[in-house]
Formats: structure tokens, C-alpha cells, sequence
């Protein structure tokens, strides 16, 4: 939370996925449940995905996922998981740069509770709240959950912004961040550009997800002026059996590798601040198969709690308030 002694009549209140809140098999357990009966992430019939998940995946997988949050898990007073350090920071950043609103960091899934926070907002006679997500591109599984979750809460004036795919200063933004890596580390040869993935089921179900992902990295490869051949769009983080959005991320590296290419910066714009599938998966896993097969993988950091970021996300806020007037 931020500025407890902001006096507003508008609350803004950004909202991350949410994380587990320590590296522990208890903890991420008790995440993954939250998370994973929401069906908007998975649809399965309650009544079957409950004993599954609680009996046979989360035994199974919280005790691997613990570790993997253990290698990334920032120390010291600002720290923990990189997703809320990110986040809270993030949010302290715009502040600064809205002063004449109150403007708090929140979670969808554990803590600092979304819902939670709409209840005080209310509660303390707030005229009006914008929620914004965090997530660039809109999706029925993240976005459209967030909103399932402010709906719970009557009698509260809350507008939620719906996406910033290709917002300019958003684009300019992370391709700045490109060109900042590339001038600090040397270029690679190629650019992939990673998004989270999603069952294809839903975009074929209308959901905007996939569209959105195409548009905004076309629009940051322009940006940086490259040519065609010089990126590639792939997808990582695939969780179950499911068909999920094509290319995989590691079989687009692999295939990258095979054709020759030595060293590949990677990016991933589907997220706002790093976290475990950044951090863990793309700058440790996917580095360590790139590196097996002869190559360098460079992993570029989200825009995180970077001024660049904190002036996008203000930017943002302040065009719809502007609209919703
Ligand atoms: C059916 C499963 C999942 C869908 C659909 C999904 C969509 C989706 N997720 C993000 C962003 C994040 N996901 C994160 C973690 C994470 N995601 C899934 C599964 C689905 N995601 C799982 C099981 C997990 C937990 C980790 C694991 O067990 O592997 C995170 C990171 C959280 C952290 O604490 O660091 C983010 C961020 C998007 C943007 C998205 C759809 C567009
Ligand atoms: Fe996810
Ligand atoms: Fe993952």
C-alpha cells in the first residue's frame, strides 16, 4: 500500500495476478488453489477439477514450485516475490507522479487482497475507483477475472481499464528497454518476443488474447526497426494437457539454435513486472537450454518499477479519468 495520507476523492488501485506469500509448499498451495478454482483459468466442472487439484496436483506440484519461487525470492525489507516487491514499487512510482490520488497496489488471487481493498475504499466513502490490471493485453482468464472480482463488491463507482496493447508510450516504452539492454550487453542475433500462454479453446472462443499479443509486438518491433526475420512471437508457461497458443517458447529457441543462431535476446511483454515465469522459467530454464545446445540467451527484465514504467502506467490513469469525467 501506498501514501496512507493521500487526501482524494479518487482511488486508483493496480492489480497483479498475485503470488504465493512466501516460498514455501504450504503457501504455494494455498495460492495455486485460490488461483486455480477460478474458472476463468480453468473451466473444468468444479466438482471434478476440486478433488483432483486438492488430491493429486497440489501435493504433487507446490513442493516443485516452492523451489523454483525459493531461486528468485528477493531478500530484505522491499523484497519477497518479485511480482509484489514489483508491483508495490511499481505503484509507490505512481504516486509520486499522481499526487492528487490515492493509488495502491493489489492482488487478485491472496495478498494484498483486491476485494479487500474495494471493501475499505468503500468503506472509507471513496467517490470513485479505477482499477487497472496490469496485464497489457486483455484476456478473458486474467482481465475479465478481475472484473468478476470488483463486481463482487456493490455500491462502489469502479471503472476497470481493459487493456494497453498498444498503448505509444507503452510500445516506446519497452522498446526503449530493448535498446537500453542491447546497448549495455551487445545485440543478439534475433529477438523473441515470449508471451504467457493460453488454451487455444478460448481464442477460438472469441477471447482477444492472441490478437493482442501479435498487434503489440508488431508494434514494438517497428519501434526498433526490425526487420521480419529478426523476431519471432512465441508462447511459454503452457500448464496441462490442453492445445495451447503456438509456437512454445523453447521449441521456437530450439529450433533457433538448430538453424544457427548463437545468441537471442528474449523479452516478454505479456507481463508488467518479472515473476516466477520470467525470472525462473525464461532468464534461468530456458537460458540454461539455450546454453546446452551452444547459445546465449539474454533475457531482458520487464519494465518493473523502472520511471519509464511508472510514467506509462500514470499515463494511463490519467486518459481514463479524463474519459470517465
Ligand atoms: C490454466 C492455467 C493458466 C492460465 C490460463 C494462465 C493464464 C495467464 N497467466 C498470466 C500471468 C501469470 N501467470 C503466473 C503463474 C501461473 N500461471 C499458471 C497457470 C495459468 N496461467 C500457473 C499454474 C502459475 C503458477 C506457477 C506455476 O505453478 O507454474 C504468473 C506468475 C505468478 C508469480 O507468483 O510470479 C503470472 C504473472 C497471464 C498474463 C495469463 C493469460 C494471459
Ligand atoms: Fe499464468
Ligand atoms: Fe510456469
Amino acid at each position: 500500500m501506498t501514501s496512507s495520507e493521500t487526501v482524494s476523492d479518487t482511488t486508483v488501485i493496480l492489480v497483479n495476478l498475485g503470488t504465493p506469500e512466501a516460498p514455501t509448499a504450504p503457501a504455494v498451495a494455498r495460492f495455486l488453489r485460490e488461483f486455480l478454482l477460478d474458472p476463468r483459468v480453468v473451466s473444468i466442472p468444479r466438482l471434478l477439477w476440486q478433488p483432483l487439484l486438492q488430491w493429486v496436483i497440489l501435493p504433487r506440484r507446490s513442493p516443485v514450485v516452492a523451489e523454483k519461487y525459493a531461486q528468485v525470492w528477493l531478500s530484505g525489507e522491499d523484497g519477497g516475490s518479485p511480482l509484489t516487491a514489483y508491483t508495490r514499487r511499481l505503484a509507490r512510482g505512481v504516486q509520486a507522479r499522481l499526487p492528487g490520488l490515492k493509488v495502491l497496489d493489489a492482488m487478485r488471487y491472496g495478498a494484498p487482497s483486491l476485494q479487500a481493498a474495494l471493501q475499505a475504499e468503500r468503506a472509507a466513502g471513496t467517490r470513485r475507483v479505477l482499477v487497472l490490471p496490469l496485464y497489457p493485453q486483455y484476456s478473458t482468464t486474467t482481465t475479465l477475472s478481475v472484473e468478476d472480482a470488483v463486481a463482487t463488491v456493490a455500491g462502489l463507482p469502479v471503472r476497470t481499464v481493459r487493456d494497453y496493447h498498444v498503448d505509444p508510450q507503452w510500445v516506446a516504452a519497452v522498446a526503449d528497454s530493448v535498446r537500453t539492454h542491447r546497448a549495455a550487453h551487445s545485440a543478439g542475433e534475433h529477438l523473441v518476443f515470449s508471451f504467457h500462454g493460453l488454451p487455444q479453446r478460448l481464442v477460438d472462443r472469441g477471447d482477444p488474447y492472441q490478437q493482442q499479443c501479435e498487434a503489440g509486438a508488431r508494434a514494438i518491433a517497428a519501434a526498433l526497426g526490425l526487420a521480419g526475420d529478426a523476431w519471432t512471437l512465441s508462447y511459454q508457461s503452457r500448464f496441462g494437457k490442453e492445445k495451447w497458443l503456438g509456437p512454445a517458447t523453447d521449441t521456437t529457441l530450439k529450433a533457433l539454435t538448430e538453424r544457427g543462431v548463437r545468441s537471442i535476446d528474449v523479452i516478454a511483454p505479456g507481463f508488467s513486472v518479472d515473476c516466477l515465469e520470467t525470472l525462473e522459467e525464461v532468464a534461468i530454464g530456458l537460458a540454461e537450454q539455450v546454453a546446452h545446445a551452444g547459445g546465449t540467451l539474454r533475457y531482458i527484465p520487464c519494465l518493473n518499477d523502472s520511471p519509464a514504467h511508472a510514467e506509462v502506467i500514470a499515463g494511463i490513469v490519467r486518459r481514463e479519468l479524463a474519459a470517465w469525467a
